[in-house]
């Protein structure tokens, strides 16, 4: 029998970070207070670093904008973005704690349809604490949930299921669609709740999103690289996508397992569709030769760790994807850098990344 998570859920205040990329000050941190104010937040400022970013009183945090990136990373800076919300993988480089929660500055809290405020951190760490199964479905969704369970034929074997390395929330009102589509249907508002947590399964990749996500940072942390998007790239919001990709081939590798479905956020605002057609349009067309590519990876035996799934993946990238862009060639090089970065600041007698708490260098 499944173990059920009847009670209660841990805080992990101290073994949890909460990153937040942002352009703006946050207010929205006033309405989230219950649930996040015992948490360490990182914020991660983008664009102009000469810029304040008003944060309401009472959280702990740190903050990084640009100049302290670049102080901190040196030339290895090169694999963080600017101007898009790729920066927020900066966050989970220099956090030392073992989970992350990273939320968009727009997303709200959302109310489940008892009309109860719904703590989607808390369900985050519920779907990380309990496992996944990748390895075969569970028609009744997440066996571990309370009041559900693995089904009739479901292998015995295989009930144990699989370490649980990312959790990836939902989100009412505005639904993360890609231009065209938000073009075609600009009014459309998701106001579907669907009770369920499943597993992705092992072999399946899914469209990843950024902005109400949690993950396991020492089981996954290095393969969470945003790429190269937004200001001097020819791409921009695939930054969660191509993180997603090469996460969930290197869990499939590593028999880790990947949550989707609660928690739901409230997607407070649309980002303007003719922008965002403008950063997605080479992502359309590219991701039509990148999914492939991600469906054929193969890893080798011997690749037993994240960093080293990583770069092998890196390798492939540049060999295969390099072939259909010059920028593949460039974002394998970056994600090279990136793992040099994540290992130079992270590794036992790491470079710190030295901060004064609560503001900016
Ligand atoms: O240049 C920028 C723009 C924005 N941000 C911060 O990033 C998040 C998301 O911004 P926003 O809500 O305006 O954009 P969306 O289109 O809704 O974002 C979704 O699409 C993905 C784009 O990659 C993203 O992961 C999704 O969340 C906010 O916190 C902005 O403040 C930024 O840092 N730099
Ligand atoms: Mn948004």
């Amino acid at each position: 029998m499944a173990t059920s998570s009847a009670k209660p859920t841990p805080l992990l205040k101290d073994e949890l970070d909460i990153v937040i990329p942002t352009i703006r000050n946050l207010d929205f941190l006033e309405m989230w207070r219950p649930f996040f104010e015992k948490y360490h937040l990182i914020i991660v400022q983008d664009g102009d670093p000469s810029k304040t970013i008003r944060v309401p009183d009472g959280f702990d945090y740190e903050l990084y904008n640009r100049n302290d990136i670049n102080r901190i990373l040196g030339p290895k800076a090169s694999c963080i973005s600017f101007k898009d919300s790729a920066c927020r993988c900066f966050g989970y480089l220099v956090s030392k704690k073992k989970y992350i929660f990273t939320i968009d500055d727009d997303c709200f809290v959302a109310k489940d349809p008892s009309g109860k405020d719904i703590n989607a951190l808390e369900q985050h760490i519920k779907n990380l604490l309990t496992p996944s199964t990748p390895h075969f479905f569970n028609t009744l969704y997440d066996p571990y949930r309370e009041g559900a369970d693995f089904v009739r034929g479901y292998p015995f074997s295989l009930r144990g299921g699989a370490p649980t390395a990312v959790s990836h929330g939902l989100w009412l009102n505005i639904p993360d669609y890609d231009a065209p589509t938000q073009l075609v249907k600009p009014l459309e508002r998701n106001t579907r709740y669907v009770d369920a947590v499943m597993t992705v399964p092992k072999g399946t990749l899914f469209p990843m999103c950024g902005m109400n996500l949690a993950f396991d940072r020492e089981l996954i942390g290095p393969a969470m690289y945003f790429g190269l998007m937004g200001d001097g790239q020819p791409i921009g919001r695939y930054d969660d996508m191509w993180a997603g990709w090469c996460m969930k081939v290197i869990c499939d590798h590593l028999g880790l397992g990947v949550k989707t479905g609660l928690p739901y956020i409230w997607h407070s605002k649309a980002s303007n569709p003719f922008v965002n057609l403008k950063k997605e349009y080479n992502g359309i067309f590219w991701q039509e030769k990148a999914i492939p590519f991600f469906q054929s990876v193969v890893l080798p035996k011997d690749c037993t760790t994240v960093q080293k799934c990583y770069l092998a993946l890196a390798d492939q990238v540049k060999t295969k994807l390099g072939e259909v862009d010059p920028y593949f060639i460039k974002l394998a090089d970056a994600m090279v850098t990136w793992i040099e970065a994540w290992d130079e600041v992270n590794s036992p007698g790491g470079k710190p990344a030295a901060k004064t708490p609560n503001g900016t260098s």
